[in-house]
């Protein structure tokens, strides 16, 4: 029987330190990732915004808008996917449709903040977050709806560039009192801060290396040293891949061809090689050709 895509990421987490989990803004970008080694893939929100809306990561896509493209990757591979669900979109009903249409689509994890529904990114200034109590009930409502017990419903706390660390540890305390099953503590700006949630708190922590933000890019071992369990890189492969395309583009525009940058493509033979395609192409044979 297959597993659950919740209980692979579960098993993923106990097998790695840390789990180093890639955003991938596409069906094709996560089987890159598996073929890389990858044990764990990651749908951002500000990445489904971004790169399918073309708009910015201020809570302007829905759930729908979500569910789409995690589906697309879902069917692409088995690897476990966290979803970035922003704040759940909604109350306590449009939480729970969230969780059943999350788990209907074969994610295995989803992470829902603390921000106010007018969220922004969160290594950006001005941030508001709800009241605990407020976030508690998003949580309640989340586990509750929840089929499979090993899907993993994460809280996030924003609440430490905005109250301080003291705060965020005690809100990661209180939404995991309320069911949560485990912590991402977003923004933090010391290594130490780290080991400070993790002394304080009993599950696994993710650490959020995304560039050009708040924290700084340790390294998975210094991560792994200060009690981070989880390690994710949401945007890394996005915003590589935008510049080599910007440098086509402009190449294309400026010179008039492409020869120049041909070189920083990916090949026709590996792009096949990433899809299966001769596998897909011989079973075309196999049963259409006509000198069986
Ligand atoms: C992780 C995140 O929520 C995302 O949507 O990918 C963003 C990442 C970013 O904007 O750099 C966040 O940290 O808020
Ligand atoms: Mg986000």
């Amino acid at each position: 029987m297959k597993t659950s895509a919740g209980f692979r990421f579960r098993h993923a987490l106990a097998n790695s330190n840390p789990l180093q989990i890639v955003g991938t803004a596409n069906a094709y970008f996560a089987l890159m990732a598996e073929h890389t080694g990858f044990k764990a893939l990651y749908l951002s929100g500000a990445g489904v915004a971004n790169a399918s809306y073309g708009l910015p990561d201020l809570g302007m896509t829905s759930m729908n808008d979500v569910v789409t493209d995690a589906s697309r990757i879902t069917s692409a591979t088995d690897l476990p996917l966290l979803v970035d669900i922003d704040t759940g979109w909604g109350g306590a009903f449009n939480i729970a449709r969230t969780i059943k249409e999350f788990e209907k689509a074969g994610v295995a994890a989803v992470h829902m903040e603390d921000q106010v529904a007018q969220k922004r990114c969160g290594h950006r200034p001005n941030k508001a977050v709800v009241s605990t109590e407020e976030m508690v009930d998003r949580i309640k409502a989340a586990v509750d709806a929840r089929t499979d017990e090993n899907f993993v419903i994460m809280a996030r706390t924003d609440a430490v560039a905005v109250e301080g660390l003291e705060s965020g540890i005690e809100r990661a305390q209180a939404y995991l009192e309320a069911g949560a099953n485990m912590i991402f503590a977003e923004a933090l700006t010391e290594l130490d801060h780290y080991r400070e949630f993790k002394a304080a708190v009993n599950a696994p922590i993710l650490a959020n290396m995304t560039e050009f933000g708040k924290t700084q890019l340790f390294n998975k071992e210094e991560l792994a040293e200060a009690g981070a369990d989880m390690v994710l890189y949401p945007l890394s492969t996005f915003r590589a891949a935008n510049q080599a395309a910007l440098n086509v583009m402009q190449a294309l525009m400026n010179d008039g061809h492409q020869r120049n940058v041909v070189d920083t493509m990916q090949t026709r033979a590996d792009l096949y090689e990433h899809l299966g395609y001769h596998d897909f192409e011989n079973k075309l044979d196999e049963l259409f050709s006509s000198d069986k």
